[in-house]
């Protein structure tokens, strides 16, 4: 037998949080960071990453299902992470290929359950559904104030004004976002062996090693990899 060192697992990361924690940042910065050492990783957001959850995210986001109510809206964002599971982060996983991606099942949980009132059942159901088995091995929730979280978006507010598009979620008020950034802290407390709560507040090089620091901590293959 040929002596080859054993592919290390691809590895499926999610990042979580409100409005402007720093989440698309973030990831960016890791898959920097795992170019340089060579291990081949796909971006991804949700809603979205495939056309056809695309397709649904401009509906959702533009409004469209405003009136539908948070029930058929979590069915809705369900029908795109089917998409996004089958045809984009299983078969880049079962390639070997890392996946990062920017939110996932928990903005369902947080903000059509636990903030939007949709019943706990109904949002396993889909989760089951469209994740056929495919938790991610970590999610970091990114958790800070979103009065400052907010501060940070202004200037993207006005960036998307000026390109005429919206996104009905960012318009909610302060303490509807308090209310979700619970969510997510108890989202994070109910699954300690998958969850990492982070502070966001600090500088985007203090959290980037963090989060490095963490994947270093819980995937040894990428301590053994970096020699
Ligand atoms: N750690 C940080 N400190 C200060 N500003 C930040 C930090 N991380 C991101 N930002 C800025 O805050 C805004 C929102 O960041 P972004 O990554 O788009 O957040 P999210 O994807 O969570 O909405 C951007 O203008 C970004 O440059
Ligand atoms: C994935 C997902 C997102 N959302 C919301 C969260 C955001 O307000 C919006 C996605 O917009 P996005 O512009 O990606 O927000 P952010 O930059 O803050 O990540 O959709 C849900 O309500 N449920 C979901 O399942």
């Amino acid at each position: 037998m040929l002596d080859v060192p054993a592919k290390p697992a691809a590895r499926f990361i999610t990042f979580e949080g409100g409005e402007g924690v720093g989440k698309s940042t973030q990831v960016k910065r890791l898959l920097v960071r795992l170019n340089r050492m060579d291990i081949e990783a796909v971006r991804t957001r949700e809603p979205g990453g495939t056309p056809k959850a695309e397709a649904v995210r401009a509906f959702i986001l533009q409004g469209r299902s405003e009136s539908w109510g948070a029930g058929a809206e979590a069915v809705l964002f369900a029908a795109a992470r089917y998409d996004h599971v089958s045809s984009l982060i299983a078969p880049s996983l079962n390639s070997g290929k890392w996946v990062i991606s920017d939110r996932f099942h928990d903005s369902t949980r947080a903000y059509q359950g636990l903030t939007g009132g949709v019943d706990d059942k109904l949002i396993r159901g889909l989760e089951t559904l469209a994740l056929d088995g495919h938790q991610p091995d970590i999610t970091f929730i990114l958790d800070m104030d979103p009065a400052v979280a907010f501060a940070r978006v202004n200037n993207r507010e006005i960036e998307k004004a000026l390109a005429e598009t919206g996104d009905r979620f960012e318009k909610e008020d302060l303490e509807w976002h308090r209310r979700l950034r619970q969510a997510f802290l108890a989202i994070g407390k109910a699954n300690p062996e998958r969850c990492v709560v982070l502070p966001a507040g600090q500088s985007e090089d203090a959290l980037e090693q963090e989060i490095w620091d963490t994947l270093n901590r819980r995937f040894p293959e990428l301590e053994a990899k970096a020699g």
